[in-house]
């Protein structure tokens, strides 16, 4: 049971099985899928009593987005799969909250629509953009152009994709390509690509420290890493000049033996923690999960399924409810654990459950 458990079981009853399992799947045996919702669970927060002050008010300042929620949307794929109206339900939502928006390259909607949506909502909605660095330096260059120009306010690469993990649910269902009638709309009209059409996103082993200067070399936006788990990752990040970082597994589909990032993050905070902002993916389901990332070091944190969740259930209005419902959670949180906000929010606050009373 979780915050959002109604909501999946919705989308469940509502999506094709083969989406649902898309959606909901992970690598493998699916045991970092597992842990990342199980590791919260054994994590227990000491909460400050009799502190006084206003309700808690969770706002922070990201790179290309001053006075956001703590909580994100995680950058997942192939949105109109769950609804008719995609991506644009999801921006529509997030930007009426406040909430970052990060796009996938594989979103089934063109970035600058997406952004436009997001506009029309709010006139100063932070959409970033979610980008697999391709082996063809001239097809990023052409995806990071169509970022800028659709006003994205930084960029997010994906570093822990040298191939597709391997979806044993995908596999037993035949679902290895999007139905007919959708397309990656992000990869339309690129060098290589057929005439035209859609050109296929590649995942690649070539990929390096090496692109991602290239990278930098062509933009002002800030870069944001996803998917570091090693604390010497971190480092080399912090040495490359990028400007965030997001502690994540992929939600479980990439390295089924990777542990959990919140598991990770207190020897990532201890690495490089200060030096630049760290983000968090991968579990969080609840407003005490993302106090714990807080104190643990992380700004902010991100939310994949649960959106899908909502989008599924009830498009824009579901995404709102999910949403609205996280960011009441956090305040909820926050309160009952003594803190005013995310400043106030230390390690010295968590503690393992279970962690033997008088001992
Ligand atoms: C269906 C699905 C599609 C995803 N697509 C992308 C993607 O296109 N790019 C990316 O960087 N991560 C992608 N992710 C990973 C998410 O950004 C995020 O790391 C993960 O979902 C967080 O875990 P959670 O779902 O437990 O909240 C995807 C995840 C899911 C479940
Ligand atoms: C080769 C298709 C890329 C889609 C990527 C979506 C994704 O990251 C996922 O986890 O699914």
């Amino acid at each position: 049971m979780n915050l959002f458990a109604d909501l999946h079981d919705r989308a469940k009853e509502l999506l094709e099985p083969a989406i649902h399992d898309y959606y909901a799947g992970g690598a493998a045996d699916e045991f970092a899928l597992a842990d990342n919702e199980n590791s919260f669970a054994r994590l227990a927060l000491l909460p400050r009593m009799l502190r006084g002050g206003p309700p808690p008010e969770p706002r922070v300042d990201l790179p290309g987005a001053p006075g956001a929620a703590p909580v994100l949307v995680a950058p997942t794929a192939f949105h109109r799969l769950a609804h008719p109206e995609g991506e644009l339900a999801t921006a529509r939502a997030a930007a009426a909250t406040g909430t970052v928006l990060i796009s996938s390259m594989a979103a089934t909607t063109a970035v600058d629509e997406v952004v436009a949506a997001a506009r029309e909502v709010r006139s100063d909605a932070a959409v970033w953009f979610q980008l697999y660095l391709q082996p063809d330096p001239e097809v990023t260059a052409r995806l990071v152009e169509r970022a800028e120009s659709a006003g994205c306010t930084a960029l997010v690469v994906t570093v822990d994709s040298p191939v597709f993990g391997d979806h044993v649910r995908d596999r037993r269902n035949g679902f290895h390509d999007l139905p007919p009638g959708y397309e990656a709309a992000n990869m339309r009209d690129l060098p290589g690509g057929p005439p035209g059409g859609t050109r296929d996103i590649e995942m690649s082993p070539e990929i390096s420290w090496r692109h991602l200067e290239v990278l930098r070399a062509t933009t002002a936006l800030p870069v944001l890493l996803k998917g570091i788990l090693h604390p010497d990752d971190a480092h080399l990040a912090v040495a490359q000049g990028v400007d965030g970082i997001i502690v994540s597994n992929h939600g479980g589909r990439q390295l089924d033996a990777a542990p959990a990032p919140i598991d990770v993050l207190p020897r990532i905070t201890r690495a490089i923690g200060g030096t630049l902002p760290l983000l968090l993916d991968g579990g969080v389901r609840r407003g005490t999960d993302v106090v714990t990332a807080l104190a643990l070091g992380a700004e902010a944190v991100g939310i994949g399924r649960p959106v899908l969740w909502g989008l599924a259930a009830d498009g824009e209005k579901g995404v709102r409810e999910v949403l609205d419902r996280i960011g009441a959670d956090v305040v909820r949180a926050m309160a009952l654990c003594g803190v005013r906000g995310p400043d106030d929010l230390t390690a010295n606050l968590v503690v393992p459950r279970g962690f033997g009373g008088l001992r």
